[in-house]
């Protein structure tokens, strides 16, 4: 682990220009792992506990996004003619064409001569985030150093295959050694291929480095939330629930309303680590049965929950009549309802959709269970832009649906988030 100290006074010279005096925040050694941010004063919910700004940013151009969007300022651009005219391969719009920041990338990306500068690659336009590391100043680099790489098998990858779009990539091994270096950092803290962010309703045209946001630790049920600033893009992280001084500072790495099993598997696949959090430690999940089903035996009506081993395949009992199951024979129950459920989305009537969460669906699994909050959060999501066949009736059971979302995030004792905001917000446009 790198001396929390030096981490604190490269990011300090970083976060310079939000001039705080008196930051609430600072680095130490975390019971959780290596490194963690800790509060130097008690908080109350919704303080800011520190402002960031990246490190590093770029498109995140993956292969199954859009790749009309400015490199630059990330705005969307016309389907045509989107790419840069100086022929350095990346989309730009005409106002960031002439910022500093572009000139840069181009000058470096056509030193490097792309073999097909007017055609929009995935591979390369994604390359620049990594890129823009070999511009940074010494102090910045050293930042980029001084975060935590995981380096699996996989983190050469990005540079080599996009690589193979340039004519001249360097061979220079410095320089290729910081650009897979900057890919295992932006991988294991940035927002990156390998987070999901998406959790809290927020969606992301482009992956970063927030250096002190890196060095927070995950908790299922974190203690902090962030948002972002509109035209810096700059990181606002506040609390999610009342803190008290010398108390460590967790956010989230995934969705908040996966069940265990599910945030088990992506926390060990893409972050490589296995949480101990108390939400992962319950087989109920503070009571919120995200992952529950209803049991096995048809004389019984409890629900069954999975246990806490941390498997991919863990067993299951039944909280009532203790019936054991396998993991296979609980999928199967699982599997059958999300069928069901998504055959009702495809049938495009969000009206039908509506009645069946409502009045049908929990005979067959549990209105806790994450299939059907996706659902709901669907159904939000889809009556929140337009009404669609729906009418009065289906509008209070969105209220509702958003109540029970807001009860299972009460019983997970998640406090405010953006997801918190969106449901009240949903809600409050139904309740006249
Ligand atoms: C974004 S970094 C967090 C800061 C890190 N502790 C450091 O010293 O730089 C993410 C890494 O921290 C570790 N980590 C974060 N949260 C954890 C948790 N709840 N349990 C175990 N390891 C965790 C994992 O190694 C993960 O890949």
């Amino acid at each position: 682990m790198i001396c929390p100290k030096r981490t604190a006074e490269l990011i300090t010279l970083h976060l310079a220009p939000f001039k705080d005096t008196d930051p609430a925040w600072e680095i130490g050694v975390s019971k959780i792992a290596g490194r963690g941010i800790f509060t130097t004063r008690e908080l109350k919910r919704g303080d800011i506990i520190f402002r960031d700004s990246p490190l590093l940013i770029g498109p995140s151009a993956r292969a199954e996004d859009t790749l009309n969007s400015c490199s630059v300022c990330f705005k969307m651009l016309p389907d045509t003619k989107f790419m840069c005219r100086q022929g350095c391969g990346l989309p730009v719009c005409s106002l960031c064409g002439k910022k500093q920041q572009h000139k840069a990338d181009c000058t470096l990306f056509k030193s490097w001569k792309p073999c097909e500068p007017d055609v929009a690659n995935s591979l390369l336009i994604r390359l620049l985030c990594v890129g823009r590391a070999i511009n940074l100043s010494k102090d910045q680099r050293d930042l980029v150093y001084c975060l935590q790489a995981n380096l699996d098998n996989n983190h050469r990858t990005e540079v080599r295959n996009a690589a193979k779009g340039f004519h001249e990539f360097p061979t220079d091994k410095k320089l290729i050694e910081i650009m897979n270096r900057t890919v295992a950092v932006l991988r294991t803290n940035g927002f990156d291929e390998t987070s999901d962010r998406s959790n809290d309703n927020q969606e992301f045209l482009y992956r970063a480095l927030f250096p002190l946001f890196a060095i927070m630790n995950h908790d299922c049920i974190p203690n902090s939330y962030y948002t972002f600033e509109d035209k810096t893009r700059n990181m606002i992280v506040r609390a999610s629930v009342d803190i008290p001084a010398g108390t460590e500072v967790t956010t989230t790495y995934t969705k908040l309303f996966t069940g265990n099993i599910a945030r088990h598997l992506f926390l060990k696949m893409k972050k490589g680590f296995t949480c101990k959090c108390s939400r992962c430690s319950d087989s109920t999940e503070k009571g919120a049965f995200i992952s529950a089903l209803y049991c096995r035996d048809t004389n019984c009506t409890g629900l069954a929950v999975p246990e806490t081993t941390g498997l991919p395949h863990p067993n299951w009992n039944c909280l009532v009549c203790k019936q054991k199951s396998t993991h296979a024979q609980m999928v199967k129950s699982q599997d059958f309802a999300s069928g069901a459920i998504s055959s009702k989305f495809n049938s495009k009537s969000l009206k039908s959709v509506v009645l069946y969460l409502r009045d049908k669906s929990s005979s067959f699994i549990p209105d806790s269970n994450y299939v059907v909050i996706d659902a709901k959060l669907q159904v939000i999501a889809r009556l929140s832009k337009s009404r669609e066949d729906c009418g009065d009736e289906e509008a209070a059971s969105k209220a509702k649906f958003c109540e029970d979302l807001l009860e299972i995030m009460d019983k997970l004792g998640l406090g405010d988030c953006v997801m918190r905001t969106y449901l009240e917000t949903e809600k409050a446009k139904e309740v006249k």
